[in-house]
């Protein structure tokens, strides 16, 4: 994923963004002109689009670049791989970690593209069950494996900071696709994403 540098953001959307932080940081009743905020809009209009950024990217294709022929035919895990994302709802952080898995039908990945194809979908306004829908069908998508697996476990702000304010609860997704529809098969993803193995 090519993160967003300071000279790579579209001045047009900045600006438009910046204007409505203005509005925000009026609206809390605090005063725009004090010094410490005075650049804050424009900080808080590109950390936003930094943090959306993942709907410029095009999964697909980053994943497209790193296929290879290979007979290798057994699972291969990728786990713990941190995500951060901004709930639908309030715009609120969620985060967490995902695990992927697939076995590969005659193509492997380059393995930093499971990665990059989780920030792609997180980068983005999101529930945790679409985020976790949207990597599945991808990745099955662009590999045609016999199978896929991606789990998420995640926190969410919006029920940490605000709302039912509960500290310790976690939500976890998860979908299955091919052979990890067999029970023999899942339960051997659930195995190795539980290790403590780094
Ligand atoms: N299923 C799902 N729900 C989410 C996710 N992120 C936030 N939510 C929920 O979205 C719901 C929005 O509910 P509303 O009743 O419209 O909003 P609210 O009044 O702010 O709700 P509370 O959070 O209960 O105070 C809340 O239950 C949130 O916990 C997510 O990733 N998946
Ligand atoms: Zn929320």
């Amino acid at each position: 994923m090519s993160y967003k540098y300071f000279e790579e953001y579209d001045q047009e959307v900045t600006g438009n963004l910046k204007r409505n932080f203005q509005e925000i940081i009026d609206g809390v009743g605090e005063d725009p002109k004090r010094e410490g905020l005075i650049k804050t809009p424009e900080r808080a209009a590109k950390a936003m689009q930094f943090l959306t950024q993942g709907y410029d990217l095009d999964a697909e294709k980053i994943l497209n670049k790193a296929v290879f022929k290979e007979s290798y035919d057994e699972m291969v895990v990728v786990k713990d791989i941190e995500l951060y994302s901004l709930c639908e709802h309030h715009m609120l952080p969620f985060f967490g970690k995902a695990h992927i898995a697939y076995i590969p039908n005659g193509k492997i990945i380059g393995l930093s593209k499971l990665p990059r194809v989780v920030d792609v979908f997180s980068r983005r306004l999101q529930v945790q069950e679409r985020l976790t829908h949207d990597i599945l069908e991808c990745l099955n998508k662009t590999l045609e494996p016999r199978g896929v697996a991606v789990v998420i476990e995640a926190v969410h702000m919006c029920m940490m900071m605000r709302g039912v304010q509960k500290q310790n609860s976690a939500t976890t997704t998860s979908g299955f696709r091919g052979q990890f529809k067999e029970i023999e098969t899942r339960n051997e993803f659930l195995k190795l994403i539980s290790s403590d193995l780094k």
